[in-house]
Protein backbone atom coordinates (compact mmCIF):
# COMPACT_ATOMS: atom_id res chain seq x y z
CA UNK A 1 0.00 0.00 0.00
CA UNK A 2 1.73 3.37 -0.84
CA UNK A 3 1.11 6.52 1.21
CA UNK A 4 -0.76 9.07 0.13
CA UNK A 5 1.84 11.54 -0.82
CA UNK A 6 2.77 8.81 -3.08
CA UNK A 7 -0.56 8.29 -4.77
CA UNK A 8 -1.40 10.16 -7.99
CA UNK A 9 -3.58 12.84 -8.11
CA UNK A 10 -6.07 14.09 -10.93
CA UNK A 11 -8.72 17.30 -11.18
CA UNK A 12 -8.69 20.86 -12.30
CA UNK A 13 -8.17 23.46 -10.64
CA UNK A 14 -9.97 27.01 -11.85
CA UNK A 15 -12.22 25.77 -13.97
CA UNK A 16 -14.66 27.96 -16.58
CA UNK A 17 -17.08 26.34 -18.68
CA UNK A 18 -18.97 27.97 -21.48
CA UNK A 19 -21.91 26.17 -23.17
CA UNK A 20 -22.18 26.59 -26.98
CA UNK A 21 -24.22 29.37 -27.31
CA UNK A 22 -23.85 31.16 -23.77
CA UNK A 23 -22.44 34.28 -22.83
CA UNK A 24 -22.23 32.97 -19.04
CA UNK A 25 -19.80 30.86 -17.97
CA UNK A 26 -20.47 27.86 -15.76
CA UNK A 27 -18.22 27.02 -12.92
CA UNK A 28 -16.80 29.88 -11.65
CA UNK A 29 -12.94 28.98 -11.09
CA UNK A 30 -14.50 25.44 -9.32
CA UNK A 31 -11.01 23.71 -8.00
CA UNK A 32 -11.35 19.61 -7.47
CA UNK A 33 -8.65 17.51 -6.89
CA UNK A 34 -9.10 13.77 -5.91
CA UNK A 35 -6.30 11.04 -5.60
CA UNK A 36 -6.09 7.57 -6.53
CA UNK A 37 -8.08 5.24 -4.64
CA UNK A 38 -10.92 7.67 -3.39
CA UNK A 39 -14.38 6.91 -3.05
CA UNK A 40 -16.35 10.09 -4.01
CA UNK A 41 -19.61 11.15 -4.05
CA UNK A 42 -20.93 14.49 -6.16
CA UNK A 43 -24.10 15.72 -4.40
CA UNK A 44 -25.79 18.47 -5.48
CA UNK A 45 -29.43 20.08 -7.16
CA UNK A 46 -31.01 18.78 -10.15
CA UNK A 47 -28.93 21.38 -13.03
CA UNK A 48 -26.16 22.50 -10.84
CA UNK A 49 -23.11 20.65 -12.99
CA UNK A 50 -22.37 17.02 -12.05
CA UNK A 51 -22.91 15.54 -15.22
CA UNK A 52 -20.53 18.39 -16.79
CA UNK A 53 -17.51 18.32 -14.07
CA UNK A 54 -17.60 14.94 -14.36
CA UNK A 55 -17.26 14.84 -18.48
CA UNK A 56 -14.57 17.69 -17.19
CA UNK A 57 -12.53 15.21 -15.06
CA UNK A 58 -12.44 12.46 -17.66
CA UNK A 59 -11.51 14.55 -20.55
CA UNK A 60 -14.64 13.80 -22.35
CA UNK A 61 -14.96 17.44 -22.17
CA UNK A 62 -13.64 19.08 -24.57
CA UNK A 63 -12.14 16.19 -26.52
CA UNK A 64 -15.45 14.24 -27.52
CA UNK A 65 -17.99 17.05 -26.58
CA UNK A 66 -16.49 20.10 -27.73
CA UNK A 67 -16.97 23.80 -25.33
CA UNK A 68 -15.08 26.67 -24.91
CA UNK A 69 -13.60 25.49 -21.36
CA UNK A 70 -10.49 27.56 -19.04
CA UNK A 71 -8.78 25.96 -16.33
CA UNK A 72 -5.63 26.87 -14.98
CA UNK A 73 -4.31 23.00 -14.67
CA UNK A 74 -5.94 19.67 -15.83
CA UNK A 75 -4.50 16.62 -14.92
CA UNK A 76 -6.97 14.19 -16.42
CA UNK A 77 -6.64 10.31 -15.64
CA UNK A 78 -5.74 8.01 -18.81
CA UNK A 79 -7.41 4.55 -17.71
CA UNK A 80 -11.02 5.15 -17.14
CA UNK A 81 -14.65 4.31 -17.92
CA UNK A 82 -17.62 6.15 -18.16
CA UNK A 83 -21.17 5.29 -17.18
CA UNK A 84 -23.49 7.50 -18.36
CA UNK A 85 -27.07 8.60 -17.01
CA UNK A 86 -28.22 7.79 -20.47
CA UNK A 87 -27.11 4.20 -21.50
CA UNK A 88 -28.04 4.96 -25.01
CA UNK A 89 -25.06 7.38 -25.80
CA UNK A 90 -23.15 4.29 -24.19
CA UNK A 91 -23.43 1.03 -27.21
CA UNK A 92 -20.78 0.91 -30.15
CA UNK A 93 -22.62 -2.35 -31.68
CA UNK A 94 -26.04 -3.48 -32.37
CA UNK A 95 -25.64 -6.89 -30.36
CA UNK A 96 -24.89 -7.31 -26.77
CA UNK A 97 -22.85 -9.83 -27.38
CA UNK A 98 -20.68 -7.93 -30.13
CA UNK A 99 -20.87 -4.59 -27.76
CA UNK A 100 -18.38 -6.21 -24.90
CA UNK A 101 -16.41 -8.22 -27.22
CA UNK A 102 -15.70 -4.64 -28.72
CA UNK A 103 -14.25 -3.87 -25.26
CA UNK A 104 -12.24 -7.12 -25.07
CA UNK A 105 -10.93 -6.89 -28.22
CA UNK A 106 -9.11 -3.39 -27.26
CA UNK A 107 -7.97 -5.12 -24.47
CA UNK A 108 -6.06 -7.84 -26.79
CA UNK A 109 -8.10 -10.52 -25.50
CA UNK A 110 -7.83 -13.58 -27.37
CA UNK A 111 -10.64 -14.65 -28.89
CA UNK A 112 -11.00 -18.00 -27.42
CA UNK A 113 -11.35 -16.44 -24.03
CA UNK A 114 -13.95 -13.81 -25.13
CA UNK A 115 -17.38 -16.29 -24.87
CA UNK A 116 -16.46 -16.84 -21.20
CA UNK A 117 -15.47 -13.34 -20.60
CA UNK A 118 -18.62 -11.72 -21.93
CA UNK A 119 -21.02 -14.29 -19.79
CA UNK A 120 -18.71 -13.39 -16.54
CA UNK A 121 -19.45 -9.33 -17.13
CA UNK A 122 -23.11 -10.20 -17.77
CA UNK A 123 -23.50 -12.11 -14.81
CA UNK A 124 -21.83 -9.33 -12.96
CA UNK A 125 -24.82 -7.10 -13.69
CA UNK A 126 -27.77 -10.00 -13.48
CA UNK A 127 -28.15 -10.33 -17.54
CA UNK A 128 -28.75 -13.55 -18.04
CA UNK A 129 -29.63 -14.42 -21.99
CA UNK A 130 -29.58 -17.82 -23.02
CA UNK A 131 -27.76 -16.40 -26.13
CA UNK A 132 -25.84 -13.08 -25.42
CA UNK A 133 -26.50 -12.79 -29.13
CA UNK A 134 -29.15 -10.22 -28.74
CA UNK A 135 -29.89 -7.12 -30.35
CA UNK A 136 -29.34 -3.89 -28.15
CA UNK A 137 -32.41 -2.03 -29.42
CA UNK A 138 -34.44 -4.86 -28.28
CA UNK A 139 -33.76 -4.18 -25.04
CA UNK A 140 -35.77 -2.50 -21.96
CA UNK A 141 -34.26 0.69 -20.60
CA UNK A 142 -33.34 -1.11 -17.24
CA UNK A 143 -31.57 -3.84 -19.20
CA UNK A 144 -29.64 -1.49 -21.20
CA UNK A 145 -28.55 0.19 -17.96
CA UNK A 146 -27.19 -3.00 -17.39
CA UNK A 147 -25.34 -3.53 -20.24
CA UNK A 148 -23.63 -0.22 -20.19
CA UNK A 149 -22.32 -1.07 -17.08
CA UNK A 150 -21.14 -4.47 -18.17
CA UNK A 151 -19.72 -3.01 -21.14
CA UNK A 152 -17.57 -0.81 -18.87
CA UNK A 153 -16.45 -3.17 -16.09
CA UNK A 154 -15.14 -5.51 -19.15
CA UNK A 155 -12.78 -2.25 -19.37
CA UNK A 156 -11.01 -3.40 -16.07
CA UNK A 157 -10.43 0.35 -15.93
CA UNK A 158 -8.15 2.17 -12.65
CA UNK A 159 -10.98 4.85 -12.09
CA UNK A 160 -14.95 4.72 -12.68
CA UNK A 161 -16.64 7.95 -13.59
CA UNK A 162 -20.45 6.87 -12.67
CA UNK A 163 -23.46 9.13 -13.52
CA UNK A 164 -26.50 7.89 -11.76
CA UNK A 165 -25.41 4.45 -13.01
CA UNK A 166 -28.82 2.82 -11.00
CA UNK A 167 -31.52 5.74 -12.45
CA UNK A 168 -33.58 3.03 -14.15
CA UNK A 169 -32.80 -0.37 -12.36
CA UNK A 170 -35.23 -2.21 -10.63
CA UNK A 171 -34.46 -2.52 -6.61
CA UNK A 172 -32.80 -5.52 -6.95
CA UNK A 173 -30.96 -4.34 -9.92
CA UNK A 174 -29.31 -1.72 -7.94
CA UNK A 175 -28.25 -3.50 -4.94
CA UNK A 176 -26.93 -6.09 -7.16
CA UNK A 177 -24.83 -2.97 -8.86
CA UNK A 178 -23.69 -2.06 -5.70
CA UNK A 179 -22.75 -5.84 -4.57
CA UNK A 180 -20.88 -5.72 -7.93
CA UNK A 181 -19.06 -2.94 -7.96
CA UNK A 182 -17.69 -3.54 -4.47
CA UNK A 183 -16.51 -7.01 -5.60
CA UNK A 184 -14.22 -4.90 -8.45
CA UNK A 185 -13.64 -1.15 -6.81
CA UNK A 186 -11.22 -2.57 -3.95
CA UNK A 187 -7.78 -0.28 -5.62
CA UNK A 188 -10.17 1.52 -7.80
CA UNK A 189 -11.30 5.52 -7.62
CA UNK A 190 -14.59 6.29 -8.24
CA UNK A 191 -16.47 9.54 -8.59
CA UNK A 192 -20.25 9.21 -8.52
CA UNK A 193 -22.83 10.92 -9.50
CA UNK A 194 -26.30 9.57 -7.71
CA UNK A 195 -29.47 10.82 -6.97
CA UNK A 196 -30.21 7.12 -4.79
CA UNK A 197 -28.25 7.95 -1.54
CA UNK A 198 -29.30 5.57 0.46
CA UNK A 199 -26.99 2.81 -0.63
CA UNK A 200 -24.22 4.90 -2.63
CA UNK A 201 -23.58 6.63 1.04
CA UNK A 202 -22.59 2.77 2.37
CA UNK A 203 -19.71 3.39 -0.48
CA UNK A 204 -18.27 6.57 -0.30
CA UNK A 205 -16.06 8.06 1.75
CA UNK A 206 -15.51 11.62 1.09
CA UNK A 207 -18.53 13.88 -0.37
CA UNK A 208 -18.88 16.94 -2.38
CA UNK A 209 -21.82 18.96 -1.62
CA UNK A 210 -22.44 21.88 -4.78
CA UNK A 211 -24.78 24.65 -5.18
CA UNK A 212 -27.31 25.26 -7.29
CA UNK A 213 -24.69 27.92 -9.68
CA UNK A 214 -22.35 24.90 -9.22
CA UNK A 215 -19.96 26.28 -6.60
CA UNK A 216 -18.82 23.68 -3.95
CA UNK A 217 -20.42 24.70 -1.05
CA UNK A 218 -18.38 21.96 1.33
CA UNK A 219 -15.72 18.88 0.86
CA UNK A 220 -14.72 16.47 3.01
CA UNK A 221 -15.66 13.06 5.02
CA UNK A 222 -19.08 11.74 4.30
CA UNK A 223 -19.98 11.57 8.15
CA UNK A 224 -19.35 15.22 8.54
CA UNK A 225 -20.59 17.43 5.39
CA UNK A 226 -23.50 15.59 6.06
CA UNK A 227 -24.18 15.97 9.66
CA UNK A 228 -22.68 19.69 9.49
CA UNK A 229 -24.79 20.39 6.32
CA UNK A 230 -27.89 19.27 6.89
CA UNK A 231 -30.25 22.61 7.11
CA UNK A 232 -28.05 23.01 3.14
CA UNK A 233 -29.56 19.76 2.18
CA UNK A 234 -33.17 20.10 3.33
CA UNK A 235 -33.02 23.21 2.04
CA UNK A 236 -31.61 23.12 -1.36
CA UNK A 237 -33.63 19.87 -1.91
CA UNK A 238 -30.81 17.31 -2.13
CA UNK A 239 -30.83 13.43 -1.37
CA UNK A 240 -30.20 12.51 1.94
CA UNK A 241 -30.21 9.59 4.54
CA UNK A 242 -33.96 10.11 5.68
CA UNK A 243 -35.17 12.86 3.16
CA UNK A 244 -38.34 10.50 2.48
CA UNK A 245 -38.76 9.77 6.47
CA UNK A 246 -38.27 13.93 6.88
CA UNK A 247 -40.82 14.42 3.64
CA UNK A 248 -43.74 11.94 5.04
CA UNK A 249 -43.36 13.35 8.55
CA UNK A 250 -44.38 16.62 7.37
CA UNK A 251 -46.83 16.13 4.43
CA UNK A 252 -50.00 16.80 4.72
CA UNK A 253 -52.34 14.15 4.85
CA UNK A 254 -54.53 14.62 1.95
CA UNK A 255 -58.15 14.34 2.58
CA UNK A 256 -60.13 10.87 2.19
CA UNK A 257 -59.79 10.53 -1.15
CA UNK A 258 -62.76 11.26 -3.36
CA UNK A 259 -64.66 7.75 -4.17
CA UNK A 260 -65.98 8.09 -7.65
CA UNK A 261 -66.86 4.28 -8.28
CA UNK A 262 -66.40 5.14 -12.02
CA UNK A 263 -64.44 2.71 -14.54
CA UNK A 264 -62.11 4.63 -16.47
CA UNK A 265 -60.43 1.41 -17.93
CA UNK A 266 -61.38 -1.87 -18.56
CA UNK A 267 -59.23 -4.81 -19.60
CA UNK A 268 -60.70 -7.91 -21.18
CA UNK A 269 -58.16 -10.86 -22.84
CA UNK A 270 -55.69 -7.61 -23.60
CA UNK A 271 -52.50 -8.06 -25.00
CA UNK A 272 -49.49 -5.62 -26.49
CA UNK A 273 -46.91 -6.75 -28.77
CA UNK A 274 -43.34 -5.55 -30.03
CA UNK A 275 -41.65 -6.64 -33.16
CA UNK A 276 -44.87 -9.17 -33.86
CA UNK A 277 -44.16 -11.07 -30.16
CA UNK A 278 -46.44 -10.45 -27.32
CA UNK A 279 -44.66 -9.00 -24.46
CA UNK A 280 -47.61 -8.16 -21.99
CA UNK A 281 -50.76 -9.45 -21.55
CA UNK A 282 -53.46 -9.22 -18.73
CA UNK A 283 -56.93 -11.68 -18.80
CA UNK A 284 -59.38 -8.90 -16.61
CA UNK A 285 -58.67 -5.79 -15.13
CA UNK A 286 -60.63 -2.36 -14.31
CA UNK A 287 -59.84 0.64 -12.90
CA UNK A 288 -61.78 3.60 -11.37
CA UNK A 289 -61.00 7.40 -12.25
CA UNK A 290 -59.19 8.77 -9.11
CA UNK A 291 -57.24 5.54 -8.81
CA UNK A 292 -53.34 6.32 -8.25
CA UNK A 293 -51.82 2.82 -9.88
CA UNK A 294 -48.29 1.67 -9.77
CA UNK A 295 -47.09 -0.70 -12.39
CA UNK A 296 -44.01 -2.57 -10.29
CA UNK A 297 -42.09 -5.53 -11.82
CA UNK A 298 -38.17 -6.16 -12.59
CA UNK A 299 -36.32 -4.68 -15.77
CA UNK A 300 -37.70 -6.33 -18.72
CA UNK A 301 -40.83 -7.76 -17.12
CA UNK A 302 -43.66 -5.48 -19.80
CA UNK A 303 -44.08 -2.42 -18.15
CA UNK A 304 -43.41 0.03 -20.74
CA UNK A 305 -45.13 -1.98 -23.03
CA UNK A 306 -47.86 -2.35 -21.17
CA UNK A 307 -48.41 1.80 -21.01
CA UNK A 308 -47.72 2.07 -24.36
CA UNK A 309 -50.31 -0.36 -25.40
CA UNK A 310 -52.72 1.21 -23.25
CA UNK A 311 -51.43 4.79 -25.39
CA UNK A 312 -52.11 2.52 -28.53
CA UNK A 313 -49.04 3.09 -29.39
CA UNK A 314 -48.18 -0.62 -30.08
CA UNK A 315 -50.41 -3.40 -31.65
CA UNK A 316 -53.10 -4.72 -28.85
CA UNK A 317 -55.32 -7.52 -29.32
CA UNK A 318 -58.48 -8.12 -27.17
CA UNK A 319 -60.34 -5.07 -25.50
CA UNK A 320 -59.14 -1.97 -23.89
CA UNK A 321 -62.29 0.32 -23.58
CA UNK A 322 -61.39 3.77 -22.16
CA UNK A 323 -64.89 5.38 -20.45
CA UNK A 324 -63.85 9.05 -21.59
CA UNK A 325 -65.66 11.13 -24.59
CA UNK A 326 -62.43 11.79 -25.97
CA UNK A 327 -59.77 9.27 -24.97
CA UNK A 328 -56.72 10.31 -27.63
CA UNK A 329 -57.03 14.03 -26.09
CA UNK A 330 -57.91 13.06 -22.20
CA UNK A 331 -55.07 10.31 -22.06
CA UNK A 332 -51.67 11.87 -21.35
CA UNK A 333 -47.97 9.93 -21.78
CA UNK A 334 -45.16 10.14 -20.67
CA UNK A 335 -42.51 8.30 -22.15
CA UNK A 336 -39.47 6.49 -20.14
CA UNK A 337 -36.98 7.99 -22.68
CA UNK A 338 -38.33 12.03 -22.25
CA UNK A 339 -36.43 12.88 -25.42
CA UNK A 340 -38.97 10.76 -27.36
CA UNK A 341 -41.31 13.25 -26.57
CA UNK A 342 -39.57 16.51 -27.84
CA UNK A 343 -41.23 17.96 -30.69
CA UNK A 344 -39.95 21.73 -30.32
CA UNK A 345 -36.84 23.61 -30.08
CA UNK A 346 -37.25 25.46 -26.90
CA UNK A 347 -38.57 24.37 -23.39
CA UNK A 348 -41.34 27.07 -23.15
CA UNK A 349 -42.34 26.63 -26.76
CA UNK A 350 -42.39 22.58 -25.87
CA UNK A 351 -44.88 23.51 -22.98
CA UNK A 352 -47.01 25.68 -24.96
CA UNK A 353 -47.13 23.31 -28.22
CA UNK A 354 -50.37 21.32 -27.23
CA UNK A 355 -52.30 24.40 -26.25
CA UNK A 356 -51.74 26.14 -29.63
CA UNK A 357 -52.29 23.18 -31.56
CA UNK A 358 -55.64 23.64 -30.04
CA UNK A 359 -55.66 27.35 -30.88
CA UNK A 360 -56.06 28.29 -27.39
CA UNK A 361 -55.90 32.20 -26.26
CA UNK A 362 -52.29 33.67 -26.03
CA UNK A 363 -52.65 34.94 -22.61
CA UNK A 364 -54.15 31.65 -21.01
CA UNK A 365 -50.86 29.89 -22.93
CA UNK A 366 -48.19 32.44 -21.77
CA UNK A 367 -49.96 32.23 -17.76
CA UNK A 368 -50.09 28.21 -18.03
CA UNK A 369 -46.33 28.31 -19.35
CA UNK A 370 -44.93 30.64 -16.43
CA UNK A 371 -47.15 28.42 -13.70
CA UNK A 372 -45.87 25.02 -15.60
CA UNK A 373 -42.10 26.91 -15.55
CA UNK A 374 -42.16 27.56 -11.78
CA UNK A 375 -43.61 24.54 -10.62
CA UNK A 376 -41.03 22.66 -12.45
CA UNK A 377 -38.09 24.46 -11.81
CA UNK A 378 -37.95 25.15 -15.41
CA UNK A 379 -37.88 29.30 -15.49
CA UNK A 380 -33.72 29.20 -15.78
CA UNK A 381 -33.56 27.21 -18.54
CA UNK A 382 -36.70 28.52 -20.41
CA UNK A 383 -35.21 29.58 -23.99
CA UNK A 384 -32.46 26.62 -24.34
CA UNK A 385 -33.11 23.62 -26.40
CA UNK A 386 -34.64 20.74 -24.66
CA UNK A 387 -31.44 18.40 -25.63
CA UNK A 388 -29.28 20.89 -23.88
CA UNK A 389 -30.71 20.19 -20.59
CA UNK A 390 -29.31 18.16 -17.65
CA UNK A 391 -31.51 14.49 -17.36
CA UNK A 392 -33.30 15.89 -14.24
CA UNK A 393 -34.42 19.36 -16.05
CA UNK A 394 -35.43 16.91 -19.23
CA UNK A 395 -37.37 14.81 -17.05
CA UNK A 396 -39.28 17.65 -15.61
CA UNK A 397 -40.02 19.14 -19.21
CA UNK A 398 -41.59 16.22 -20.31
CA UNK A 399 -43.84 15.64 -16.88
CA UNK A 400 -44.44 19.11 -17.07
CA UNK A 401 -45.55 19.22 -21.08
CA UNK A 402 -47.89 16.25 -20.09
CA UNK A 403 -49.90 17.96 -17.79
CA UNK A 404 -50.29 21.38 -19.85
CA UNK A 405 -53.67 19.90 -20.96
CA UNK A 406 -54.96 18.95 -17.38
CA UNK A 407 -56.02 15.58 -18.48
CA UNK A 408 -58.12 13.26 -17.34
CA UNK A 409 -55.42 9.91 -17.29
CA UNK A 410 -52.30 10.21 -16.96
CA UNK A 411 -49.57 7.14 -18.04
CA UNK A 412 -46.17 7.90 -16.99
CA UNK A 413 -43.09 5.76 -16.91
CA UNK A 414 -40.67 6.50 -14.24
CA UNK A 415 -41.58 9.74 -14.00
CA UNK A 416 -39.14 10.52 -11.02
CA UNK A 417 -35.89 9.21 -11.68
CA UNK A 418 -32.90 11.18 -11.65
CA UNK A 419 -34.57 14.01 -9.61
CA UNK A 420 -33.31 15.47 -6.67
CA UNK A 421 -35.26 15.41 -3.47
CA UNK A 422 -37.20 18.68 -3.85
CA UNK A 423 -38.37 18.05 -7.13
CA UNK A 424 -39.65 14.54 -6.62
CA UNK A 425 -41.48 15.87 -3.85
CA UNK A 426 -42.91 18.66 -5.40
CA UNK A 427 -44.11 16.50 -8.30
CA UNK A 428 -45.01 14.11 -6.19
CA UNK A 429 -47.38 16.87 -4.51
CA UNK A 430 -48.74 17.77 -7.30
CA UNK A 431 -50.20 14.87 -8.76
CA UNK A 432 -51.53 13.97 -5.35
CA UNK A 433 -53.71 17.24 -6.21
CA UNK A 434 -54.54 16.23 -9.62
CA UNK A 435 -55.75 13.15 -8.02
CA UNK A 436 -57.91 14.60 -5.62
CA UNK A 437 -59.76 16.64 -8.62
CA UNK A 438 -60.26 12.88 -10.18
CA UNK A 439 -57.30 12.28 -12.23
CA UNK A 440 -56.39 8.88 -12.72
CA UNK A 441 -52.72 8.24 -12.33
CA UNK A 442 -51.08 4.81 -13.53
CA UNK A 443 -47.19 5.12 -12.90
CA UNK A 444 -44.88 2.68 -14.05
CA UNK A 445 -42.12 3.24 -10.52
CA UNK A 446 -39.15 1.41 -9.25
CA UNK A 447 -39.31 3.62 -6.17
CA UNK A 448 -40.78 2.07 -3.30
CA UNK A 449 -41.54 4.28 -1.08
CA UNK A 450 -43.77 6.47 -3.67
CA UNK A 451 -45.34 2.91 -3.76
CA UNK A 452 -45.82 2.38 -0.45
CA UNK A 453 -47.12 6.19 0.16
CA UNK A 454 -48.72 7.22 -2.89
CA UNK A 455 -50.26 4.14 -4.81
CA UNK A 456 -54.18 2.79 -4.45
CA UNK A 457 -53.46 0.11 -6.01
CA UNK A 458 -50.19 -1.96 -7.20
CA UNK A 459 -50.10 -4.20 -10.52
CA UNK A 460 -47.00 -6.40 -10.11
CA UNK A 461 -46.31 -7.63 -14.13
CA UNK A 462 -43.45 -10.43 -14.15
CA UNK A 463 -42.28 -12.31 -17.62
CA UNK A 464 -44.97 -10.27 -20.07
CA UNK A 465 -48.09 -10.94 -17.22
CA UNK A 466 -50.08 -9.45 -14.60
CA UNK A 467 -49.12 -11.79 -11.69
CA UNK A 468 -50.72 -9.79 -8.63
CA UNK A 469 -53.21 -6.84 -8.70
CA UNK A 470 -53.32 -5.70 -4.76
CA UNK A 471 -55.46 -2.52 -3.46
CA UNK A 472 -53.11 -0.57 -1.02
CA UNK A 473 -54.52 -0.64 2.07
CA UNK A 474 -53.14 0.12 5.89
CA UNK A 475 -53.79 -2.90 8.17
CA UNK A 476 -51.53 -4.91 10.50
CA UNK A 477 -48.64 -7.33 9.48
CA UNK A 478 -46.73 -6.64 6.29
CA UNK A 479 -46.83 -8.57 2.80
CA UNK A 480 -44.29 -8.89 0.35
CA UNK A 481 -44.03 -6.79 -2.90
CA UNK A 482 -42.60 -7.01 -6.33
CA UNK A 483 -38.95 -7.94 -6.17
CA UNK A 484 -38.73 -9.43 -2.91
CA UNK A 485 -39.38 -6.14 -1.17
CA UNK A 486 -40.96 -5.99 2.64
CA UNK A 487 -43.40 -3.87 3.26
CA UNK A 488 -43.12 -1.61 6.24
CA UNK A 489 -45.00 -2.82 9.09
CA UNK A 490 -48.67 -1.84 9.35
CA UNK A 491 -49.32 -1.68 5.84
CA UNK A 492 -50.65 -4.64 3.84
CA UNK A 493 -51.94 -5.39 0.19
CA UNK A 494 -55.38 -6.16 -0.19
CA UNK A 495 -55.51 -8.62 -3.25
CA UNK A 496 -58.33 -7.56 -6.03
CA UNK A 497 -59.96 -9.31 -8.40
N1 LIG B 1 -25.16 21.81 -24.20
C1 LIG B 1 -25.67 22.65 -23.29
N2 LIG B 1 -26.04 23.91 -23.62
C2 LIG B 1 -26.56 24.75 -22.70
N3 LIG B 1 -26.74 24.42 -21.40
C3 LIG B 1 -26.40 23.19 -21.02
C4 LIG B 1 -25.86 22.24 -21.94
N4 LIG B 1 -25.64 21.08 -21.26
C5 LIG B 1 -26.03 21.32 -19.98
N5 LIG B 1 -26.49 22.57 -19.84
C6 LIG B 1 -26.97 23.20 -18.60
O1 LIG B 1 -25.91 23.12 -17.66
C7 LIG B 1 -26.42 22.87 -16.36
C8 LIG B 1 -25.71 21.68 -15.77
O2 LIG B 1 -26.11 20.46 -16.41
P1 LIG B 1 -25.68 19.03 -15.83
O3 LIG B 1 -26.25 17.98 -16.73
O4 LIG B 1 -24.21 19.02 -15.64
O5 LIG B 1 -26.43 19.07 -14.41
P2 LIG B 1 -26.57 17.97 -13.27
O6 LIG B 1 -26.14 18.61 -12.00
O7 LIG B 1 -25.90 16.71 -13.67
O8 LIG B 1 -28.17 17.78 -13.25
P3 LIG B 1 -29.14 16.50 -13.01
O9 LIG B 1 -29.03 16.15 -11.56
O10 LIG B 1 -30.50 17.04 -13.36
O11 LIG B 1 -28.70 15.41 -13.95
C9 LIG B 1 -27.94 22.69 -16.52
O12 LIG B 1 -28.60 23.85 -16.10
C10 LIG B 1 -28.14 22.45 -18.00
O13 LIG B 1 -29.37 23.00 -18.45
N1 LIG C 1 -37.84 -1.76 -29.02
C1 LIG C 1 -38.00 -3.04 -28.70
N2 LIG C 1 -38.01 -4.02 -29.65
C2 LIG C 1 -38.18 -5.31 -29.32
N3 LIG C 1 -38.31 -5.76 -28.06
C3 LIG C 1 -38.30 -4.85 -27.08
C4 LIG C 1 -38.15 -3.45 -27.33
N4 LIG C 1 -38.18 -2.78 -26.17
C5 LIG C 1 -38.35 -3.73 -25.20
N5 LIG C 1 -38.40 -4.96 -25.75
C6 LIG C 1 -38.55 -6.25 -25.04
O1 LIG C 1 -39.84 -6.29 -24.47
C7 LIG C 1 -39.79 -6.83 -23.15
C8 LIG C 1 -40.46 -5.85 -22.20
O2 LIG C 1 -39.76 -4.62 -22.22
P1 LIG C 1 -40.29 -3.34 -21.44
O3 LIG C 1 -39.51 -2.16 -21.95
O4 LIG C 1 -41.75 -3.29 -21.52
O5 LIG C 1 -39.84 -3.71 -19.95
P2 LIG C 1 -39.96 -2.87 -18.60
O6 LIG C 1 -40.67 -3.74 -17.60
O7 LIG C 1 -40.53 -1.53 -18.86
O8 LIG C 1 -38.43 -2.78 -18.17
P3 LIG C 1 -37.55 -1.60 -17.47
O9 LIG C 1 -37.88 -1.61 -16.01
O10 LIG C 1 -36.15 -2.09 -17.71
O11 LIG C 1 -37.85 -0.33 -18.19
C9 LIG C 1 -38.31 -7.10 -22.84
O12 LIG C 1 -38.11 -8.47 -23.04
C10 LIG C 1 -37.55 -6.34 -23.89
O13 LIG C 1 -36.40 -7.06 -24.26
Amino acid sequence: MCSINERTRWGVTELRLAFPKQKEMHFKDLTFRYTEGEKILLLGPSGCGKSTLLQVLSGLIPSSVPMAIKAKKKEIPSNWGFIFQDPETQFCMPYVDEDIAFVLENRKIAREKMPDLINHYLNLVGLDFPDPHQLIHSLSGGMKQRLAIAGVLALEPDILFLDEPTALLDPQGTEDFWQSLQKVSNNRTLVIVEHKIDRVIEFVDRVVLFGNDGTIIDDGPKERVLKQQKRRLVEDGIWYPGAWRDHLSQRIQTKKLPDYQATVLTLDRFSVKRNGHIKCSIDSLMINRGEWVAVIGKNGAGKSTLLEGLKRLLPTKGKCIWNLTHPEEAVAFVFQNPEFQFVTDRVDDELAFSLRIKQCPPDLIRRRVCEMLQKFALASVRGNHPFQLSIGQKRRLSVATALMEQPQVLLLDEPTFGQDAKNTFQLLDQLSELQQQGTTIIMVTHELEIVRHYATRVLEIDAGRLVSNAHRDRGSGSEVIGNGHQMDEGEKLVSRN
